[in-house]
């Protein structure tokens, strides 16, 4: 198998450059548009699929990007491997503005997303213990640390609906009870998409800010936000540009599952099942249901 490597730029990146045969494409699925085209294009030899979080222009808001809709086009290009990139404030003051954490945990505050292809006439339950592959994302944290940047390994993303920002007793919450390390908006339901849909999923948090808890930085400041942000595009595009070498053309199969979590998951009968959700779910799912 090759390996196709899918990128999901979030805030203040809105493209990636040095693509051989680069093109952006537009991609239809049965989950509605995605948040743009994707750009395709090879490099050193590794097909690779770039999609904007937000649209180029940064038209969707947290709510109201079509999470499904992206997983499923990056999975109908071909993906492998989908590397998600995140503007997010830290609770840790080691995790400083600038740093980019490996996040392998999440806490799900999010509501009204469509957080699953799976529903009535074709039920699914996949495990999400470990949302994120541990083979794509230490290439994450070696191609980072190779472009000069501080990587943490690990970290807990808070997952929040937005688009406002936490209050300061939220904040407090999410740092001091939960232990969480990152905050962000968009990490779920993306992960747990990504593992439906059986792509491996590293998930890179670039700090920008440190929320509202800490006593010597104030309320989050989206002038600074903005600052740092344009810092961190640049540091991800160069990661971005090292993964073809380190991840290699050819793949094998994930030694943690990531490539076969829907194997045991689907508990509706075949004969049972809605014909019409079964069409839909023939690019994220088509390995299983045939
Ligand atoms: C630019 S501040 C808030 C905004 O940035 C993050 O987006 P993304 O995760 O796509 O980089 C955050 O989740 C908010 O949507
Ligand atoms: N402090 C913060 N909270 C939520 N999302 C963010 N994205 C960047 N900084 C953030």
């Amino acid at each position: 198998m090759d390996t196709v490597l899918g990128i999901i730029g979030g805030s203040g990146v809105y493209q990636i450059e040095g693509l051989e045969d680069a093109g952006w494409t537009a991609v239809d699925t049965p989950w509605g548009a995605p948040s743009d085209q994707v750009l395709t294009g090879r490099l050193d030899g590794v097909r690779m699929c770039f999609l904007p979080r937000h649209g180029r222009g940064h038209v969707q808001s947290p709510s109201s990007v079509n999470y499904r809709a992206n997983i499923d086009a990056l999975k109908r290009l071909g993906a492998s491997d989908v590397i998600s990139v995140s503007a997010c404030g830290s609770f840790r003051e080691q995790m400083a503005p600038g740093d980019f954490v490996i996040v392998d945990q999440y806490i799900d505050r999010t509501f009204g997303r469509e957080k699953s292809f799976f529903g009535p006439g074709c039920v699914a339950h996949v495990s999400v213990a470990h949302p994120t592959c541990p083979r794509l994302s230490a290439a994450c944290a070696q191609a980072a640390r190779a472009n000069g940047v501080t990587v943490h390994d690990g970290g807990t993303y808070l997952a929040m609906e937005g688009p406002q920002f936490s209050t300061l007793a939220e904040s407090r919450l999410y740092r001091e009870v939960w232990g969480c390390d990152v905050v962000g908006m968009t990490g779920m339901p993306e992960a747990k998409l990504a593992r439906e849909a059986e792509l491996c999923y590293a998930s890179v948090a670039m700090i920008t800010d440190y929320d509202s808890w800490h006593p010597d930085h104030g309320e989050v400041d989206i002038g600074d936000i903005i600052r740092t942000l344009l810092g961190n595009a640049d540091k991800a595009r160069g990661m971005a540009a090292g993964l073809p070498r380190l991840l290699g053309a050819a793949r094998a199969p994930c030694p943690h599952g990531c490539d076969r979590a829907l194997e045991h998951a689907i508990l509706t009968r075949p004969e049972a099942r809605d014909p019409a959700l079964v069409a839909r779910l023939q690019a994220v799912a088509g390995r299983v249901l045939g």
